[in-house]
């Protein structure tokens, strides 16, 4: 299956560039997490890429082939929005008959569990659902589809945590059944951090990060101490933020330690999470330059 690639794509709204100068490449079979503070351009970025949308400026290929709107290739890339193309009155069950006669094919067994496992029931309307279920019979189809590259846009909006967490699981078996490319944009951090394999966080209009899961956590530090002796070692270092509690200092890293730095025993390095790292990079008025 080809990659699909941006080369310095820009998208403008008006004078608004939501979108600049962004270069990404998407592999065969990965759990992407598409993470970004409210409004940054995520659903739009999905959106292009399934050709829902035009870009202002660049290109995108689908393996060597510059895609132009019309050789878009439809049934291998699906995004989890396409649903609101139907009817909002039609049954859940005619949603499911139309998608499937449109995508050439679709896992029937595998949506009846989830119906079943969520208690929804298809004679229902779209209309009629809340938005935690709307939520969930749209990935239900996304999961279902033959695409090769899925891109699921806030899959857990409005579901509790029991769902939430059924909903992870049934994302983990699909791909176990059937590996395929999710991207997976969501707030929800510290959750999707299980289930994801590469990190993509949106900022400022740009891709600041574009790496594998392994390699955000290993780069993300908080370094302690007297302030003088965490200035110091943190010197050239990528600071991410900063704070004072007493006499304790704190800054905040996102990058590789050089082993030729002593460590002073006053100091104290540690990891943080994804979530932690998230909200430092993302902080408005930060002194992140990844
Ligand atoms: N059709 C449009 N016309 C004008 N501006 C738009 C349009 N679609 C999106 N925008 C603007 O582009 C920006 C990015 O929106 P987008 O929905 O892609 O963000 P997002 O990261 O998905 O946000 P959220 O996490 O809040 O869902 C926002 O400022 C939004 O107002």
């Amino acid at each position: 299956m080809p990659n699909l690639q941006t080369t310095q794509l820009i998208k403008q709204f008006g004078k608004q560039v939501v979108l600049d100068d962004i270069n990404l490449t998407l592999k065969p079979n990965t759990i992407y997490g598409l993470l970004g503070r409210n409004g940054v351009g995520k659903s739009t970025l999905l959106s292009i890429l399934a050709n829902h949308q035009t870009a202002s400026l660049g290109e995108i290929k689908w393996g060597d082939t510059v895609l132009t709107g019309r050789d878009h290739p439809l049934q291998t890339i699906y995004l989890m929005s396409e649903i609101n193309l139907f009817n909002k009155d039609d049954k859940l069950r005619t949603i499911i008959k139309n998608t499937a006669l449109l995508q050439g094919s679709f896992d029937h067994a595998l949506a009846e569990e989830m119906l079943t496992a969520f208690d929804l029931n298809p004679k229902k309307k779209l209309n009629q659902l809340s938005t935690g279920y709307r939520t969930i019979f749209k990935t239900i189809v996304a999961l279902c589809v033959p695409a090769e590259y899925v891109f699921l846009d806030e899959p857990v909006l409005g579901l509790d945590a029991n769902y939430r967490s059924l909903l992870y699981r049934y994302i983990l078996q699909a791909y176990e059944s059937r590996p395929r490319t999710f991207v997976v944009a969501t707030h929800i951090i510290e959750e999707i951090a299980t289930l994801v394999e590469h990190v993509l966080v949106l900022n400022d209009a740009q891709l600041i990060v574009d790496d594998d899961l392994e390699t955000v956590l290993a780069k993300s530090y908080r370094v302690s101490g007297p302030e003088e002796l965490v200035r110091e070692y943190c010197t050239d270092l990528n600071v991410l933020g900063s704070q004072q509690m007493g006499t304790l200092y704190t800054v905040y890293l996102y990058d590789v330690l050089p082993e030729e730095r002593v460590i002073p025993d006053r100091l104290t390095i540690d990891h943080i999470d994804l979530q932690e790292t998230f909200i430092k990079l993302t902080n408005k008025g930060s002194e992140a330059h990844v």
